[in-house]
């Protein structure tokens, strides 16, 4: 177990956004949360990344910084931050007029934490983080833009760079909230190509509303619907799941449906 979460609630007045989740994320997996708007996947993740607290359950994470398993349930963004949980956000958290390479070189500074920061003149720990920093802009396809002010990115390049930015943390689980989120359909395939290059290192959550991009990626999907977790299995067994195409997925077929609806007889979705 990398991630777990037990009965998790999070309540704003009268609203439960997040509702007794139970939880269990495996390391490696790259694991999509999906559901209607409104279903609290935001609201999921900002309990897990500590934006929030919550009302009442508990989260723990393996962390490989840890001795053990720590008790995150009320660790603040800094806590999970260190500890090897990171997130890239809906909305955009980029330096704008700073170049590319600056962006993910502050970040993998920061990363170092204090000490890099008193000893900024070692020109050796300085050298690294540009070393770091060249190296993600070559995985995330953007070094030929190093020296390009981030605001004149795409947006899709830009929410590249947002994963390289969260990228440089080193860390053990990345958040992804929603990275296609109003990007050209050419660089779509850019990022979904990027998020599974990461994903082959990194366990990773994603919310995503392109259901293609969720089956197409995913080792295992959860369904949120009214805070409750109401779903949990493989892609094909989700898209399946008459509950989920219920609550959700509204006819959705798929593109390929007709290769993987016959292994389908017994689908392995578990509900909540
Ligand atoms: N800070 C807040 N104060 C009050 N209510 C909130 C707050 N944050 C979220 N909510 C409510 O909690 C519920 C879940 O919201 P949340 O943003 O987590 O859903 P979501 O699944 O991420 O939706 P979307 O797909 O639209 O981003 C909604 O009813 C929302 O209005």
């Amino acid at each position: 177990m990398l991630l777990s979460t037990s009965g998790l609630t999070k309540s704003f007045g009268g609203i439960t956004a997040v509702d007794g989740v139970e939880f269990t994320l495996e390391e490696g997996e790259l694991c999509s949360v999906i559901g209607p708007n409104g279903a609290g996947k935001t609201t999921f993740f900002n309990l897990i990344t500590g934006e929030l607290e919550p009302t009442s359950g508990t989260i723990e994470f393996d962390s490989t910084n840890a001795e053990g398993v720590a008790d995150i349930t009320t660790a603040d963004p800094a806590t999970t931050a260190r500890l090897g949980l990171h997130r890239s956000y809906q909305i955009t958290n980029i330096f704008p007029t700073l170049s590319v390479l600056e962006n993910v070189r502050i970040a993998a500074q920061a990363h170092r934490g204090s000490d890099s920061w008193r000893f900024w003149r070692n020109v050796n720990s300085f050298d690294d983080h540009f070393e770091e920093a060249r190296t993600i802009l070559e995985r995330i396809g953007l070094a030929d833009d190093a020296d390009v002010e981030a605001q004149n990115l795409s947006h899709g390049e830009k929410r590249s760079l947002e994963i390289g930015i969260a990228l440089a943390g080193d860390p053990d689980l990345l958040l992804l909230d929603e990275p296609t989120a109003g990007v050209s359909s050419e660089d779509i395939g850019r990022l979904t190509d990027l998020i599974e290059n990461i994903a082959a290192d990194h366990s990773i959550m994603l919310i995503e509303h392109n259901m293609d991009i969720v089956m197409d990626i995913s080792d295992r999907v959860v369904v949120l619907d009214n805070g409750s977790l109401i779903a949990d299995g493989e892609p094909a067994a989700i898209r399946d799941s008459e509950r989920v195409q219920r609550a959700y997925l509204g006819g959705y077929e798929g593109d390929d449906r007709n290769e993987t609806a016959s292994d389908d007889s017994e689908p392995g979705v578990a509900t909540g």
